[in-house]
């Protein structure tokens, strides 16, 4: 089997064992050094269209806990910005650190931030999430930092359901929510051809990270850490550190969205 996870014997630095395209040309996450972007005039603002009802459960898979939404029309979409086409609403998870000085997957001139958002969606062009995974332009992935500041009252109904899946596979389900709403008010980007984070590391994803973050305070960070790596009846264990460090750029250009 492919166990994976994030400590020292089945972490990040051992993921190319099993998934050789750890060493890929397009993996992520990344290090984004703003000098060293390109503004492109030609990219299209982001167009998300996001419905409530689409969300349907939360889950806690072990590795983090995700939000799935029913991903069988064209109700939650991402479209424009630079990617082509129409993409669904899959799922959003988070990556987080033990601590508030580290966390994020990608990092910003080095800057590491406490937590980042992954909002999953997937390109119609292909029939199902799971073909489109394997595609080079097959998946859309936003990503958003979140910095220590003032509570985020946006975050409190997903942080208020984690007490429901503290252990590996437990689930409940969640409705009637908007993602939208964890948006900071600006949708500037940097955007870049990359990977899942995550094994299998699939080459299949169009990132577009935000420029603007936006906030969580430290008691909300307190939350995301009593989440359980480990399923009920195995010794605890934190679920934190769950993020893999920047990979190596390998010749391609990050392009920003904004002056
Ligand atoms: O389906 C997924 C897409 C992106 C990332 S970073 C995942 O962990 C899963
Ligand atoms: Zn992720």
């Amino acid at each position: 089997s492919h166990a994976w996870g994030y400590g020292p014997h089945d972490g990040p630095e051992k993921w190319g064992e099993s998934f050789p395209v750890a060493n890929g040309p397009r993996q992520s996450p990344i290090d984004i050094v703003p000098t060293q972007t390109q503004h492109d005039p030609s990219l299209k603002h982001l167009k998300l269209k996001y419905d409530p009802a689409t969300a349907k459960g939360i889950l806690n898979n072990g590795h983090s806990f995700q939000v799935d939404f029913t991903d069988d029309d064209n109700s939650s979409t991402l479209a424009g910005g630079p990617v082509t086409g129409i993409y669904r609403l899959r799922q959003f998870h988070f990556h987080w650190g033990s601590s508030d000085d580290k966390g994020s997957e990608h990092t910003v001139a080095g800057t590491k931030f406490p937590c980042e958002l992954h909002l999953v969606h997937w390109n119609t062009k292909y029939p199902s999430f799971g073909e489109a995974a394997s595609k080079p332009d097959g998946l859309a992935v936003v990503g958003v930092f979140l910095k220590i500041g003032s509570a985020n009252p946006r975050l409190q109904k997903v942080l208020d359901a984690l007490d429901d899946i503290r252990s590996k596979g437990r689930q409940t389900t969640f409705t009637n929510f908007d993602p939208k709403t964890l948006l900071p008010a600006s949708l500037d980007f940097w955007t870049y051809d990359g990977s899942l984070t995550t094994p299998p590391l699939l080459e299949s994803v169009t990132w577009i990270v935000l420029k603007d973050p936006i906030s969580v305070s430290p008691a909300q960070m307190a939350k995301f850490r009593s989440l359980l790596f480990t399923p009920e009846g195995e010794a605890p264990c934190c679920m934190v550190d769950n993020f893999r460090p920047p990979q190596p750029l390998k010749g391609r250009k990050v392009r920003a969205s904004f002056k």
